[in-house]
């Protein structure tokens, strides 16, 4: 099969983008693990497919895959902002603000002025269940107004770390340097952990000041990216609930910067970054 497809990044975090609003596209997770390799394919941290919603007044719909697993996952916030570049520059649509489905959520998508995407990325979720975390055999440290959860990652090592969905599941921990934390040993023990049943996003926040981070992300399915968008939101939504941040948060990720707005509560986290059109091309699958 050809398949045309469109090569993006957001803050580093890169995508596969097709479209399949003219005919739908129905490929394995084999084949989008093979999309996703860095050697035997295109190469990237998810594959993102566009379709049109069967939704009275929303606009589309998009499917996140992760690229090293070929798993379809919930949500992806810098995907989000990349769709809708993807949209509008192909064509698909005129809007300024867009509604899109994903596997659990709407979306409202907004194209700034000055070519940044804004995306209202809905409310976290702080229900263990709903996470999903099961917190079995573990006890609980509070700290602030958020629970911290101890986590073992090997050689007696305790990770604390906050448990929270923006979609998709995020154990977050604060670290005194990101350069120096231990991403590639911990991130994969995390993602792993037997508490998540549906396996885990591993970030690692350092605060440098109540309005700036340093994150690093080790994702499900992917291993550690760039930037993560969701993980982004997470992050410093714990970090508003250990008492560390305030409401607007300039995020910076080894990729670029994402600013990430939570009033607190129930309202909805907003993240904005750059969306980047990279090439398109062909590939025989
Ligand atoms: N690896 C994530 C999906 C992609 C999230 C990330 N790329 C983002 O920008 O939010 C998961 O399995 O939940």
């Amino acid at each position: 099969m050809q398949l045309r497809f469109t090569k993006m990044q957001g803050a580093g975090n890169d995508f596969v983008v097709l479209d399949a609003t003219q005919q739908p596209l129905d490929l394995t997770p084999e084949q989008y693990r093979q999309l996703g390799d860095r050697r035997f394919g295109i190469g990237a941290d998810q594959i993102l497919v566009v379709e049109k919603s069967r939704t009275p007044g929303v606009d589309f719909r998009y499917r996140i895959f992760n690229g090293g697993s070929g798993d379809e996952v919930e949500q992806c916030g810098n995907g989000a902002r990349c769709f809708v570049r993807f949209v509008r520059d192909r064509g698909l649509t005129d809007k300024k603000v867009i509604r899109v489905d994903t596997m659990n959520t709407l979306l409202e998508l907004r194209l700034q002025d000055d070519g940044r995407v804004t995306v209202d990325m809905g409310a976290p979720i702080f229900e263990l269940p709903q996470v999903p975390f099961d917190p079995q055999g573990l006890s609980p440290r509070r700290h602030g107004d958020i629970e911290l959860w101890p986590l073992d990652v090997g050689d007696g090592v305790i990770d604390d770390v906050a448990v929270l969905s923006m979609g998709n599941p995020h154990a977050v921990q604060v670290v005194d340097s990101v350069d120096h934390a231990p991403v590639e040993v911990h991130g994969p023990l995390i993602e792993a952990d037997p508490h998540f049943p549906r396996k885990v996003n591993a970030g690692f926040m350092q605060v440098v000041s109540r309005s700036h981070i340093r994150l690093r992300v080790y994702e499900r399915g992917a291993g550690e990216t760039l930037a993560c968008g969701t993980g982004a939101c997470a992050a410093v939504v714990a970090g508003i609930r250990l008492g560390l941040l305030d409401k607007r948060v300039d995020v910076d990720a080894r990729g670029g910067r994402l600013t990430i707005e939570w009033q607190g509560g129930d309202s909805h986290v907003l993240m904005t970054g750059p969306a980047v059109t990279v090439f398109e091309g062909e590939i025989s699958l």
